[in-house]
C-alpha cells in the first residue's frame, strides 16, 4: 500500500517555485529520506502533505485522503505523526501542560515510555528550554498517539550525538513495528543510516529517488592520505578515483607531486577493499576516509544547479 503518493505537486510563491511538478510515492512500512540542501522546497513540501498550506496545482493523497479536502485530512491527523523544523511551542507552558494539551487532543499511547527515552525538563517552562530539549519534547509529542504514519521535518537538528544516536536506534525499532518514516533532513550520512529510499530536491525539482545503496554508491568518499615517504602518484590509477590532488613537502623541491606525494586529497566511489590492498604496501601517517560532502555529490552526479 502506498502512504504518501505526490502527483505534479506545485508551489509558486510568486517570487520562488518552491516545488514544481513533484511526482513520487512513499510506501507503507518505508523510511524515505528527503534530502536537499537549504531552502530547497523540503518543508514547502511538508507542509502542503499536512494541509497547512495549498498546492497552487497537482495533487497528493496522504494514508489515502486527499490534501485538499480538510476533512479528510483532520481524520487522517490522527494517525500521522508530525514534527515541524521549528516545534512552536506556547513559550509560557510547561513541558508537562504542553504534553497535557497533545494527549487532550490526539490521545497518550506511549508518553511514559518516550519520555524514558529522550527526557525533556518537563516541568520547566518551554522559554527556558534549549533548542535540544525543544527538540526532545518535540519527538514525544510527534509519538505519543502511536502513529502509524511520521512525517518529520529535520527531526535530529539541535540533538546532540548521543540523542541523535538514541533516536536513530528509536527509528529502527518503529520501522520494525511497520510505522512509515518520511523525513527531511539535509545530511546525507544520516539518511545513510535510516532510509530505505531517498528522494532528492534541488531549487523545487525532483532531481531522483533512489534506495539508498544506489546513492551512497554514487556519492563516493572523500580520501585524505598523509605519509613521510613519497607514494608514486601512479599506484592510484585505479578505478573510482576522481578529483586527485596531491602535493610534495616544500623542502624537497625535487619531488614532482604529479609523479610522487606525500600528501593527497580525492574522492572515491571504488570499491574500499581494493584501496586499502593498494594502500597496504606503503607505511602511512594517516589515512582519512569520509562522507563526501553533500554539495560534492550534487555536482558530481546531478551537475551543476544551472542544469536542473
Ligand atoms: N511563505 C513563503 N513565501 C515566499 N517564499 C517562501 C515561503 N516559504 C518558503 N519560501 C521559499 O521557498 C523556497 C523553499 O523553502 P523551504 O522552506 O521549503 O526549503 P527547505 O528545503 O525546507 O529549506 P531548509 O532546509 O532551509 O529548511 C525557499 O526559496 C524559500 O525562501
Amino acid at each position: 500500500m502506498t502512504a504518501i503518493e505526490l502527483e505534479g505537486l506545485t508551489k509558486d510563491y510568486g517570487e520562488v517555485l518552491a516545488n514544481d511538478g513533484l511526482t513520487f510515492s512513499v510506501d507503507t512500512g518505508e523510511v524515505f529520506g528527503y534530502l536537499g540542501p537549504n531552502g530547497a522546497g523540503k518543508t514547502t513540501t511538508i507542509r502542503m502533505l499536512l494541509g497547512f498550506i495549498s498546492p497552487t496545482a497537482g495533487s497528493g493523497r496522504v494514508l489515502g485522503h486527499d490534501i485538499r479536502d480538510e476533512r479528510a485530512l483532520i481524520e487522517a491527523k490522527r494517525q500521522i505523526g508530525y514534527l515541524s523544523d521549528e516545534p512552536g511551542f506556547d513559550e509560557q507552558a510547561t513541558g508537562n501542560e504542553i504534553l497535557e494539551l497533545h494527549a487532550a487532543v490526539k490521545g497518550d499511547e506511549r508518553s511514559d515510555e518516550l519520555l524514558k527515552l529522550f527526557d525533556p525538563p518537563m516541568d520547566r517552562q518551554i522559554r527556558e528550554y534549549s533548542r535540544g530539549n525543544v527538540q526532545k519534547l518535540g519527538l514525544v509529542t510527534t509519538f505519543m498517539h502511536d502513529p502509524e504514519l511520521v512525517i518529520l521535518d529535520e527531526p535530529t537538528s539541535g540533538l546532540d550525538p548521543l540523542m541523535k544516536q538514541r533516536f536513530a536506534e528509536f527509528l529502527r525499532a518503529e520501522k520494525q513495528q511497520g510505522v512509515t518514516v518520511f523525513f527531511s533532513s539535509h545530511i546525507l550520512s544520516e539518511v545513510r543510516r535510516l532510509c530505505d529510499r531517498v528522494g532528492i530536491i534541488r531549487s523545487g525539482k525532483l532531481v531522483t529517488v533512489d534506495p539508498v545503496e544506489t546513492l551512497l554508491n554514487r556519492s563516493g568518499k572523500a580520501v585524505r592520505i598523509q605519509s613521510d615517504i613519497p607514494i608514486p602518484t601512479s599506484v592510484l590509477e585505479i578505478d573510482g578515483v576522481h578529483d586527485l590532488e596531491t602535493s610534495a613537502p616544500s623542502d624537497a623541491p625535487d619531488i614532482d607531486p604529479d609523479s610522487a606525494f606525500t600528501e593527497c586529497a580525492f574522492t572515491y566511489t571504488g570499491d574500499i577493499n581494493r584501496l586499502l590492498g593498494t594502500l597496504s604496501e606503503y607505511e602511512l601517517l594517516d589515512l582519512s576516509i569520509e562522507e563526501a560532502p553533500l554539495e560534492d555529490v550534487f555536482l558530481r552526479f546531478y551537475g551543476d544547479e544551472n542544469d536542473v
